[in-house]
């Protein structure tokens, strides 16, 4: 009744720039802050001198990081159990650490008084190539961890190593290739900052920042300031795009807070794009390797993968605890392969740190990429049809739930089915033709196919946490007199509609329309707990709660429905939105009517309260597994090394879709978003650790320019473990898509012989292969 193609409820808001975003949000008497980073890469700090900041006249305070040292906040832990300097105190590890913050009557001054602050570095060599850092005598970042004399971070692996090594040996094929998923960055256009407002007559602080997690950022402010978390309000108002970049504490949220305490004033820090390009959660960086072993028909066996993982300055990649390198378990991709295995090696760079999952549910991005990227790889070796070769190796849907070698348990799934519909849509046998035709004219045309298979929604609380916060989501349900109801959920949408999905479903589970139902989220002191939105978890695990709750809801209604049709509570069914007696539907009563009786004189049975409010905790029993079949079709220019996408089919499942239209318009975001990565997007950097894509004129967004008109197609499995049978989708498209367009780069650049080439496909690198040069594979390093 209440899923379809509904306009957004909170658009009406948006396109009359009438949004509230943190740096919207003004209070009376207000300070601001401003954030004094390093140029080096890495150097040591001799001295800090601050007093000609100190004398500006509009400056209130200076803090560096000796004035935290001092309260014990100059370093705060990190999503990954390491610690990150808030304001370096010994040495600064990447360009753009922040170093120091001045707090002053206005912005303007606040940015001025940056200049009078006079730091002296002794600069350090800085390791800026992953290959390099655990070489012998490679500067140690982390001097300041006790006993460290190298870059290492961790190994973990996966799978099991000697089946697969078994397989390979006896194996009548076997490929290899190495690849590089480059440093990206989330770029939302609202770039971060935070508002604090400590109140020292209630002690009560209030925080408002663009935060995917409100609830967790509360919880971590009280574990590591030490302030008790009742008086601790975090309010994530609108956000201006998130894409995982919003998770985390930032340094600037900390100095904020803590220039709010020492002036006795609300202190408002909003940074610029530089520093959010420079010093904000990077994604990616996985140096990879990987290897397939398959038979000489095309029965791909198992897969090996080895994995440097470029961590940046401080490790402080977001992801469940126990899990190092994410979800990047799901390498051997959607394909029935015997053995798997891989090893991860993290290490410390002098970069920004970071490691999140930018539309990518935690390094399943890199994952598929990877596992897609060797499919073509032996499609090339074995002289095979990349989609025919894929179409014999996908698992099938008897299969599920399927255990994957590594163990994790995929819920559902006609993988054959869509690839077809996407081959069907894309008209492939033409393609292939017309390529054909084309090449023989020199032209070139390239096709490109992709298979994925996401685990999204974290997840069950036995297998996973953030920090020991286990990832169940809390939801309340309220249903007022007048059958208008307000839902508040943990969650914290920065875009995707969740004020609109959330009340279908509730409208849908209840029977009244999605109109009647209000959300609130993004506000502590008006939600219950849960770990907020990333990793596509909020319709899996929020959106889960909110539909169980809204059946709990449906319960109560159901017993003051019996009392108002002198029934027993056992002879009512519940269809078409109202609660009638089984066989007589005409007299039902719907939610309106029912919550209207609730709160009046009716006589109720015995413990039943007067009211129809519910509250539930939702702990997921597993992941839901999205998955899709991607066709990109290009046409590459020998002349310029202009890549353009003329077509790109994308047939999505993501079960039950609340929202078809909201769902299509997260495909689209995410398939332009991939053709970014694919083509454009690099953070990189010199040899010294300059930073070159600290603007948008250097770090590149795809744009209506370089996007075809998407043809989406669906398919629907619903999740047999969702109360709806929805599994997420939001980053779907991010992690399908980059290998679709690869592939069919790499596939048009096939008369030059190429089997691989690392993105951003930009036109200076394919003119480079289309003119006999080495494809240059350090991409971080130009
Ligand atoms: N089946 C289905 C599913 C879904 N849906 C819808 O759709 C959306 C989405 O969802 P999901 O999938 O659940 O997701 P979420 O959680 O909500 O979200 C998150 C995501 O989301 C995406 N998308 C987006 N959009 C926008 N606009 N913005 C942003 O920022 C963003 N981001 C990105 C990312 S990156 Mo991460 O964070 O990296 O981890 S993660 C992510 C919402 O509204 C919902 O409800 C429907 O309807 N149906
Ligand atoms: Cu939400």
């Amino acid at each position: 009744m209440s899923y379809g193609p509904m306009h957004r409820k909170e658009d009406a808001r948006f396109i009359r720039g009438r949004g509230n975003y943190t740096d919207d949000v003004r209070l009376p008497g207000m300070l601001h802050g401003a954030i004094l980073r390093s140029p080096h890469a890495h150097a040591r700090i001799v001295s800090v001198d601050t007093s000609a900041a100190e004398a500006h006249p509009k400056v209130r305070a200076v803090i560096t990081g000796q004035t935290l040292a001092g309260l014990n906040l100059a370093w705060m832990p990190t999503l990954s159990q390491d610690t990150q300097a808030v304001l370096a105190t010994d040495k600064v590890r990447f360009q753009g650490q922040e170093v120091a913050f001045v707090v002053a009557e206005d912005a303007y001054s606040a940015r001025d008084a940056l200049e009078l602050i006079d730091v002296e570095y002794e600069p350090l060599d800085a390791v800026i190539d992953a290959r390099h850092a655990l070489d012998p005598g490679a500067p140690v970042i982390r001097d300041d961890l006790e006993g460290r004399t190298d870059n290492h971070i961790f190994d973990w692996e996966a799978g099991d190593r000697a089946r697969a090594d078994a397989i390979f040996e006896r194996a009548e094929v076997t490929v290899a290739q190495d690849m590089i998923y480059p440093r990206v960055h989330p770029a939302p256009l609202e770039t971060c900052g935070a508002l604090a407002d400590f109140d020292k007559v209630t002690g009560k602080l209030t925080v408002w920042c663009p935060t995917q997690a409100p609830h967790a950022h509360r919880t971590l402010y009280a574990m590591v300031a030490g302030l008790p978390e009742h008086k601790i309000r975090v309010i994530s108002p609108d956000i201006g795009g998130g894409f995982g970049g919003k998770v985390g504490i930032y340094p600037g949220y900390v100095c904020a807070i803590v220039g709010s305490i020492v002036t006795g004033k609300p202190v408002k820090w909003m940074e610029d794009r530089s520093e959010n390009l420079m010093s904000t959660a990077f994604a990616r960086d996985y140096h990879m390797r990987g290897e397939v072993a398959a038979t000489r028909d095309g029965r791909i066996q198992a897969i090996r993968v080895k994995v440097l993982a470029d961590h940046g300055a401080f490790n402080g990649t977001a992801q469940p605890t126990k899990f190092p390198a994410g979800f990047f378990h799901v390498f051997s991709g959607s394909y029935d392969i015997e053995a798997a295995h891989c090893e991860v090696t993290g290490v410390y760079t002098n970069k920004a740190p970071g490691g999140v999952a930018y539309a990518c549910s935690f390094r399943v991005t890199e994952a598929v990429y990877l596992v897609e990227r060797m499919v073509d790889v032996l499609a090339a070796e074995l002289g095979a049809d990349p989609a025919e070769l894929r179409m014999r190796n996908l698992l099938k849907p008897d299969q599920f739930p399927y255990t994957s070698p590594t163990g994790w348990e995929y819920d559902s799934g006609d993988y054959p089915k869509a690839l077809r519909l996407a081959m069907d849509m894309a008209g492939y046998d033409k393609l292939r033709a017309e390529q054909a035709d084309k090449r023989a004219r020199g032209e070139l045309m390239g096709i490109g196919v992709s298979f994925f298979t996401e685990a999204v929604g974290a997840g069950p609380r036995k297998h996973m946490d953030i920090l020991g916060l286990g990832m169940a989501d809390g939801a309340e349900l309220r249903v007022h007199p007048t059958g208008k109801a307000v839902l508040r959920v943990s969650c914290q949408s920065q875009g995707q509609g969740h004020e609109t999905t959330f009340a279908q479903i509730v409208g849908q589970e209840l029977g009244i329309p999605a109109d009647d139902v209000e959300v609130v989220h993004g506000d502590t002191d008006q939600t219950p707990f849960g770990l907020g939105t990333y990793g596509s978890r909020s319709t899996p695990v929020s959106g889960a709660a909110a539909a169980l709750v809204s059946r709990k809801v449906r319960d109560r209604a159901k017993i003051v429905a019996a009392a108002m049709l002198e029934a027993s509570p056992d002879d009512l069914e519940w269809a078409d939105g109202k609660w009638s007696v089984v066989g007589d539907p005409s007299a039902g009563r719907s939610m309106a009517e029912i919550a209207l009786a609730a709160h009046s004189s009716l006589e109720l049975p015995e413990g039943v309260e007067g009211h129809l409010d519910a509250v539930t905790v939702y702990n997921p029993p597993n992941l839901t597994y999205p998955f899709g079949a991607y066709i990109c079709v290009v046409d590459v220019d020998p002349g310029t090394g202009q890549v353009k996408v003329r077509r790109f089919v994308a047939v999505d499942d993501c079960g039950v879709r609340i929202n078809p239209m909201i769902v299509e318009g997260q495909i689209h975001g995410g398939l332009a978003d991939g053709v970014g990565m694919a083509l454009m997007q690099v953070m990189a950097f010199d040899e010294d650790g300059n930073h070159l894509g600290a603007s948008f004129m250097d770090y590149l967004l795809p744009t209506a320019m370089e996007c075809p008109s998407w043809e989406l197609g669906e398919t629907v499995t619903p999740s047999p473990t969702h109360p709806i049978g929805a599994k997420g989708v939001g980053e779907s498209a991010t992690v399908g898509s980059p290998a679709a367009v690869v592939n069919a780069v790499v596939d048009a650049l096939g008369p030059y012989g190429v089997r691989h080439a690392d993105m951003p496909l930009t036109p200076a690198n394919v003119w480079r292969v289309v003119n006999g040069d080495p494809f240059r594979t350090d991409l971080a390093i130009p």
